[in-house]
């Protein structure tokens, strides 16, 4: 298994940091500009409560009456977002001071409203146009804070929505990248592993996906045909390697081949098998007397012959010169191997009439053995075979010795 990233993750990933990238800048940037206008807001509420603080004042200073001008701060200030106020006097003495007590943020509106630069409230206190004191308002900072929360809040909401939209494009790109090059990956495994050749890449919705899947399939096809050829001139190959050239029979090694598999089939299953030699007689004096072309019709009339009288599942084959042989499988016993003998002998009663008329008399001499009574291997079964097909042999000439005395 490969350790490379999946193209899904490749895309997931690049679609969630850019949405990522893009949610954070625009929230940052958003967020800054945010607490600038925030802080500009705040600024001017807390111009404008000074002012009507200083207004308020007014007739605490000038009477120098210090309780009523905190009960008038503490009326006015209590529940807004100011953390301490501060009343001068004339003299630019503290006149009264007030302090909201335990900050509702804890502490960090302030900080934050320092962090910003928040400046105080400022108010002159006059009568008749004339400075009587100053009225100074501190923020808590509450507004900033409530700002972040929020701000914050919104910017994770958007984070999550963004990466879901993320995730459900990256799929959706996936489909239209990653799917048609599976297709192709799982086609080209295919023509790889178990040389499947039809399979085809389907069409992909991305034009230069669907043109290389066109070209892919154009590749298979001429692939396809070339390797249907070649397992056509294979099978010829093979057909003609297991082939007697003249007769069309099998060959000697198509035989052997054969009868081993017949002998280990015949070993596991109990049954018997016979092979038959076959020899024609004289046949060196029909090439000398009727040419090689007679030798040749007279070799493929036998072979015919032999054919003709075997079931399917049986073997003709030449196994070279003038030389046949027969596997007979399965069969019962020896009489029933020799029957077929004896339909042979019976078959080359009829003479053999070549393409140019000359009459040629067809005779064979035969061997029978029998697996396993006459043989365990095939050399030993094909070694008896031979014998008993030269016996029979002498047996002939000694007959036709006898007839022409
Ligand atoms: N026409 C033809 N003759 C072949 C072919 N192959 C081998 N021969 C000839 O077949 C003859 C075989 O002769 P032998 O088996 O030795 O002798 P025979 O005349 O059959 O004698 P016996 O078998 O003893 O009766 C040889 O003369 C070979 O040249 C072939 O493909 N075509």
């Amino acid at each position: 298994m490969s350790s490379n990233a999946s193209l899904h993750a490749v895309i997931r990933r690049a679609h969630l940091r850019m949405a990522g990238m893009a949610i954070s800048l625009a929230g940052v940037l958003l967020l800054l500009v945010g607490l600038v206008v925030l802080r500009l807001y705040l600024l001017n509420n807390l111009q404008l409560m000074a002012r009507s603080l200083a207004y308020t004042a007014e007739a605490s200073l000038v009477f120098n009456d210090r309780d009523e001008a905190g009960r008038m701060l503490e009326q006015l200030l209590r529940g807004e977002d100011v953390a301490r106020a501060l009343v001068f006097d004339a003299q630019g003495q503290v006149f009264v001071r007030w302090s909201s007590g335990k900050s509702a943020t804890g502490g960090v509106g302030e900080v934050l409203a320092a962090v910003i630069g928040m400046r105080p409230g400022e108010a002159v206190v006059s009568q008749d146009s004339k400075p009587v004191g100053r009225v100074l308002l501190y923020s808590d900072g509450a507004g900033f804070v409530r700002f972040l929360c929020a701000g914050l809040a919104v910017l994770a909401l958007c984070v999550g929505i963004s990466g879901y939209l993320g995730m459900r494009q990256s799929r959706r790109m996936l489909a239209d990248i990653g799917e048609p090059l599976e297709q192709l990956a799982r086609v080209a495994r295919a023509v790889r592993h178990d040389r499947s050749m039809d399979q085809r890449v389907p069409p992909a919705r991305i034009a230069e996906l669907h043109e290389l899947g066109d070209d892919f399939n154009a590749l298979l096809s001429e692939l396809q045909v070339r390797h249907e050829r070649l397992k056509q001139q294979n099978s010829a190959l093979e057909l003609q390697a297991s082939r007697d050239g003249l007769t069309g029979l099998a060959n000697r090694s198509h035989f052997e081949q054969r009868l081993q598999q017949a002998l280990v089939d015949a070993e596991e299953s109990g049954r018997k098998l016979a092979v038959l030699f076959l020899d024609n007689d004289r046949f060196k004096q029909v090439n000398d007397v009727h040419g090689h072309a007679a030798g040749d019709a007279l070799l493929r009339a036998v072979g015919d012959r032999l054919q003709s009288l075997v079931r399917e599942t049986d073997l003709v084959a030449r196994l070279g010169g003038d030389e046949f042989a027969i596997l007979l499988y399965p069969v019962g016993d020896a009489a029933d191997a020799q029957v077929v003998a004896n339909k042979i002998q019976d078959a080359m009663l009829e003479p053999v009439i070549t393409g140019n008329g000359v009459v040629l008399s067809p005779s064979v001499s035969a061997g029978i053995a029998v697996f396993p009574q006459h043989g365990q291997e095939m050399e030993a079964l094909m070694d008896y075979a031979d014998q008993a097909m030269y016996e029979a042999k002498l047996a002939r000439r000694a007959e036709r010795a006898e007839l022409k005395e």
